[in-house]
C-alpha cells in the first residue's frame, strides 16, 4: 500500500485533471440519457421543430465526448508510463544496494520479474483501475440522482444492487490478492528458471539435458497454469455474481417502470432515459468487479514490490569516516584480526589473522571449501565479521564508509563477469572517468591489446552476453584491464587463471605480473606454480590459518602446504602431459 500511496502523491497533479476528465464524462453520460428522453418524447409529441436542435445537441454531446474521451485516455496511459518508469527505477537502484547476503538468498530471475511484471501490473492499476474505482460510483450516484429526479420508486430498486455487489466484492477480493500474489510468485520461479537455462545453454546441450529441462519447464509451467486457474475461478465467480445482480435489479426495474408507462404515471420518454441511466447505475457495479479483482492483483504485486523496496540496503557512505583524515590510501597496510565468521550458523572462518602488507604479495591457498572466497567477501565488506576486526593502516572497518572499504580493492574474480555492451564500456567500468591514453595503456599492461587490435571494430567490439563472444583468456584480461584501471591500492585476484589453457595463461600470467608490479595484492591460487615468489603464502583449512611463510619455509615445513604442492604439482603434470598430448 505504501508504494500505491507514494505514487499517488507524487502525480497527484494528473489525478486532479483526470478528476475533472471524469466529470465532464459523467456529464456527458447524464446528457445522453436526457437526450433520449427528449428526442422520445418528441416522438411521442410528433413535434418535428425540435428535432433539428437536439440533433445538434447530440453532435455536440458526442464531439465533446470524443475530445474528453481521448484526453482520458492519453492521461491514463501516460500516468500509468510514469509510474512504471518510477517504480522500475527505484526498484533497481533499491537493487543495486541491496547487500551481498540478499544476492546469495534470492534468485536474479525473481528480482527481475518483480521489476517487470509486478512493476507492469502496477502502472496498470494506477492508471486505469484507480480512476475507474472513483469513477464509477460518482458515475452511479449521479445517475441515481437523476433517476430519483425522473421517478423515486424506480431509483430504489437499483439502490439494492450496490451493496449486494459490495459484498461479494468483499468476500472474494482478499482470495483474489492472495492468490494473485501465489501465482506471481510461480511467475518468479518460472522466470528464474528459464533465465537459468537459457544462460547455460552449452551445458544444457552437451549434457543432453533438453527432456530434463522440458519436464521442469512444463512442471513448473503447469504450477503457473494452475495457479491463474485458481485466480480466474475466484474472479469469474464475483463477476458473475455482480452481473446477476446486477441484471435482476435491471430487469425488475423495467417492469416496473413498464408498469408505471402504462398506467400513465410516467411517460415513455421518462423511461427511455430512464433505461439509459440504469445502465449507468449498474454498469458500474456489475464491472466493480472486475475493476475490483484488478485492484486486488495489482495490491499483491505491489506487495512484492514492497518486500524489495523496505529491504534494508548497504550504507555505503558514513560520516567521519577516521581513514580519509588519517591516511595516505596508496600506503595501504589491511590487518585481519582474530576474524570469526559463520553463514547462518555454519562456522566458515575460525580465528583467523592475517597482516596484509603494503607493496607485498600475499597468497592464500588451502583445500576446497576452507573458506578462501569468504575471506576476500569480508575483506570486500560484504559479510561483517561475527567476532574480530579488519583493520586498514590500524583504522576499524567499523569507521569506514563500505565505499571507502569498497574503492581500496581491484579484484580480478575467477568468473570474468563482464555486461552486454561493448569492449569499451567493459574496460571503463573500472574507472568511467578515465581518459582514452589511461584505458588504452590499462589495455596494452592486459595483454587484451592482442587480440583486440584483430577484431575490425577494436574497442567498440560487442561482447556479447556476459562475454559469450570472448574466449576465457579474453574476458580475462578484460577483466584485468577493468582491474588496472581502477587503480586501486589492493589487488585481488581469484583464481583467474585456473580455468585457461597454457598459452592464454601465459598471456594472463603477463598481465597479472604487470598489475602486481609494486602493489599490495592478494591472491587465491589453485595452481600454487603461480605463486612460488609471493612474499608471504596463507595456508588454510577448514576455516583456520594452519601455516604461513615463503614457499621455501612452508616446503620445509613437511606439512599441509608441502602436500598441497605435490598433489597439485601432480595434477599440473597431468594436465600439461594432456595438453601436449
Ligand atoms: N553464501 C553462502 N551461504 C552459505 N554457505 C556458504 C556460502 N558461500 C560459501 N559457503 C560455504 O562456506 C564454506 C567456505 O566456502 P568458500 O567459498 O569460502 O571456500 P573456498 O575455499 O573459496 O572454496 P573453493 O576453493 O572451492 O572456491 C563452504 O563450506 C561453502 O559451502
Amino acid at each position: 500500500m505504501a508504494v500505491f500511496k507514494g505514487l499517488i502523491r507524487k502525480y497527484w497533479y494528473f489525478y486532479v485533471v483526470l478528476g475533472l476528465v471524469t466529470v465532464i464524462d459523467i456529464t456527458m453520460n447524464l446528457s445522453i440519457a436526457w437526450l433520449f428522453g427528449n428526442l422520445t418524447e418528441t416522438a411521442v409529441s410528433r413535434n418535428t421543430a425540435k428535432f433539428l436542435p437536439l440533433l445538434y445537441v447530440g453532435i455536440a454531446l458526442i464531439l465533446i465526448m470524443g475530445i474528453n474521451q481521448y484526453v482520458n485516455g492519453y492521461l491514463k496511459s501516460r500516468v500509468s508510463a510514469n509510474v512504471q518508469d518510477e517504480l522500475r527505477t527505484l526498484t533497481f537502484r533499491k537493487m543495486l544496494g541491496l547487500s551481498q547476503s540478499y544476492y546469495d538468498k534470492h534468485h536474479s530471475g525473481d528480482l527481475l520479474s518483480r521489476i517487470t511484471t509486478d512493476n507492469k501490473t502496477i502502472g496498470g492499476a494506477l492508471g486505469h483501475t484507480l480512476i475507474e474505482l472513483i469513477k464509477n460510483p460518482l458515475m452511479a450516484l449521479c445517475a441515481f440522482i437523476y433517476l430519483v429526479i425522473i421517478e423515486w420508486r424506480l431509483a430504489l430498486i437499483s439502490l439494492l444492487i450496490g451493496p449486494a455487489i459490495l459484498l461479494c466484492g468483499v468476500l472474494l477480493g482478499r482470495s483474489i490478492r492472495e492468490r494473485s500474489t501465489v501465482s506471481q510468485q510461480k511467475w518468479g520461479n518460472m522466470t528464474s528458471f528459464v533465465q537459468d537455462v537459457a544462460g547455460a545453454s552449452m551445458i544444457f546441450k552437451v549434457f543432453r539435458l533438453e527432456s530434463i529441462f522440458n519436464q521442469k519447464f512444463s512442471t513448473q509451467s503447469r504450477a503457473v497454469r494452475e495457479q491463474e486457474i485458481k485466480l480466474g475461478t475466484t474472479t469469474s465467480i464475483l463477476q458473475s455474481l455482480s452481473n446477476m445482480i446486477g441484471f435482476s435489479a435491471f430487469v425488475l426495474a423495467i417492469t416496473y417502470g413498464a408498469y408505471l408507462v402504462a398506467n400513465d404515471v410516467i411517460t415513455i420518454g421518462s423511461l427511455m432515459a430512464f433505461v439509459q441511466l440504469m445502465n449507468y447505475v449498474i454498469m458500474p457495479f456489475t464491472t466493480f468487479a472486475s475493476t475490483w479483482g484488478e485492484l486486488q492483483i495489482s495490491l499483491g504485486a505491489a506487495d512484492r514490490i514492497q518486500e524489495v523496496l523496505k529491504e534494508q540496503p548497504e550504507e555505503l557512505e558514513q560520516q567521519d569516516s577516521l581513514l580519509r583524515s588519517n591516511q595516505e590510501k596508496k600506503d595501504v597496510h589491511v590487518s585481519l584480526e582474530q576474524i570469526d565468521f559463520a553463514y547462518s550458523d555454519r562456522k566458515v572462518l575460525d580465528h583467523l589473522s592475517i597482516e596484509i602488507e603494503h607493496g607485498k604479495f600475499t597468497a592464500i591457498v588451502g583445500a576446497s571449501g576452507s573458506g578462501k572466497s569468504t575471506l576476500f567477501r569480508l575483506l570486500l565488506g560484504f559479510y561483517n565479521p561475527d567476532q574480530g576486526d579488519i583493520r586498514v593502516n590500524g583504522v576499524s572497518y567499523s569507521d569506514m564508509s563500505l565505499h571507502e572499504i569498497r574503492a581500496l580493492y581491484a579484484l580480478v574474480p575467477q568468473e570474468p563477469q563482464l555486461f552486454t555492451g561493448t569492449l569499451r564500456e567493459n574496460i571503463l567500468y573500472g574507472n568511467p572517468e578515465a581518459s582514452e591514453e589511461d584505458m588504452k595503456e590499462a589495455v596494452v599492461h592486459a595483454n587484451a591489446h592482442l587480440f583486440i587490435e584483430q577484431f575490425p571494430e577494436g574497442l567498440d567490439t560487442q561482447v556479447g552476453e556476459k562475454g559469450s563472444q570472448l574466449s576465457g583468456g579474453q574476458r580475462q584480461r578484460i577483466a584485468i584491464a577493468r582491474a588496472i584501471l581502477k587503480k586501486a591500492p589492493v589487488l585481488l585476484l581469484d583464481e583467474a587463471t585456473a580455468s585457461l589453457d597454457n598459452e592464454s595463461e601465459q598471456l594472463v600470467q603477463d598481465a597479472l605480473r604487470q598489475l602486481m608490479n609494486k602493489r599490495t595484492t592478494v591472491a587465491i591460487a589453485h595452481r600454487l606454480s603461480t605463486i612460488q615468489h609471493a612474499d608471504k603464502i596463507v595456508v588454510m583449512h577448514e576455516g583456520k590459518i594452519v601455516e604461513t611463510g615463503t614457499h621455501e619455509e612452508l616446503m620445509q615445513l613437511c606439512g599441509h602446504y608441502y602436500e598441497l604442492y605435490r598433489t597439485r604439482q601432480n595434477n599440473e603434470l597431468i594436465e600439461e602431459a594432456g595438453s601436449i598430448a
